[in-house]
């Protein structure tokens, strides 16, 4: 394994589990939300969070709501509805395609916008959980999916809390073994399932064992790109993909833009 691989993944995660435990029962007390809910989609980010949320509140307190759709391979409700039994976690199983058909009587047919569609749909869900329940939803983006924008906007990445956005996806494998989550869950390949055969490393072009390092370099120890490219051996235009990714995802890490020029200040 690469050295500055090697120390990412070399961390103590008994400790780093505890900070993010406090964390959330420190939010969740502070907001007097009465829970949490997340949508369980049986891979290895939302595994995670339920596991950290069962551990931080009583499990009686958390809601999973795992919600397929006809891209959803059978074998992940079944991880996912088995996880969440297994900690004594609440679950609902809702099928969002009567949804989705729904939308295709109206809308025009794009793969991608109907992706993005599905996360969005599953945000509402979760919204409309916590709604009803006094609950706010735990968010599963990593550090490797917030730097690189690789999540829908007001989809997966709308929530009110996200306990792993510290840590980069080779950290949160690095976690799940630690917690004890079932390798079945660890080992699968991370994939949006946003449409058939969707893989995350192969839609994004880089293995996060190679990009979770040059993304340290850039954003943690914020070094120029030919600098972190010699620092891992690796050609100056890959680092430089990975700074692109980071700076033309910047809008959706940031509030939307007030455009209006307006100042009330002088009223
Ligand atoms: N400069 C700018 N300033 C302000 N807003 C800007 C903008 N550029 C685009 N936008 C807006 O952002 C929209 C594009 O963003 P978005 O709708 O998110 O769409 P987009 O980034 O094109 O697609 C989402 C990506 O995230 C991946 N994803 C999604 C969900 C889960 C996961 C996963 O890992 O599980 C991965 C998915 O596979 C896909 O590659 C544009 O339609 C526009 O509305
Ligand atoms: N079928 C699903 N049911 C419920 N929630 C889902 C489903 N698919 C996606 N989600 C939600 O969207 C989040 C983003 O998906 P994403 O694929 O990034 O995470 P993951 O599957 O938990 O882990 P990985 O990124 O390793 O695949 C999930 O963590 C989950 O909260
Ligand atoms: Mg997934």
């Amino acid at each position: 394994m690469p050295a500055m691989l090697e120390k990412l993944v070399d961390q103590d995660f008994g400790k780093i589990s505890g900070q993010i435990e406090r964390s959330i029962s420190g939010y969740v007390s502070k907001s007097s939300a009465k829970g949490l809910v997340v949508g369980l989609s049986g891979g290895l980010d939302s595994s995670v969070v339920l596991k950290l949320a069962a551990n931080a509140l009583l499990p009686s307190r958390v809601l999973g709501i795992v919600m397929p759709s006809d891209t959803t391979p059978k074998e992940d409700v079944d991880h996912a509805v088995k996880l969440a039994a297994s900690f004594g976690v609440r679950y609902h199983v809702i099928d969002i395609n009567p949804l989705l058909e729904k939308y295709a009587e109206v809308l025009p047919e794009d793969k991608k916008a109907r992706g993005n569609l599905m996360a969005r749909i599953r945000m509402n869900i979760l919204y409309y959980y916590a709604n009803i329940n006094g609950y706010i939803v735990a968010g599963t983006s990593d550090k490797s999916e917030l730097q690189i924008g690789y999540f829908t906007k007001f989809g997966d990445g709308a929530a009110d809390i996200l306990p792993i956005a510290g840590l980069y996806k080779t950290q949160v494998r690095a976690l799940a073994r630690h917690l004890g989550i079932p390798n079945e869950i660890v080992e699968k390949k991370s994939s949006p399932r946003l449409w058939l055969d969707h893989l995350a490393e192969q839609e994004i072009g880089m293995d996060y064992e190679v990009m979770d390092p040059i993304l340290y370099l850039l954003v943690d120890r914020k070094m120029k790109p030919k600098a972190a490219a010699k620092r891992l051996g690796l050609p100056v235009s890959q680092v430089n993909r990975v700074k692109g990714m980071i700076e033309t995802s910047l809008h959706k890490r940031s509030m939307p833009v007030a455009v209006s020029s307006i100042n009330n200040s002088s009223f």
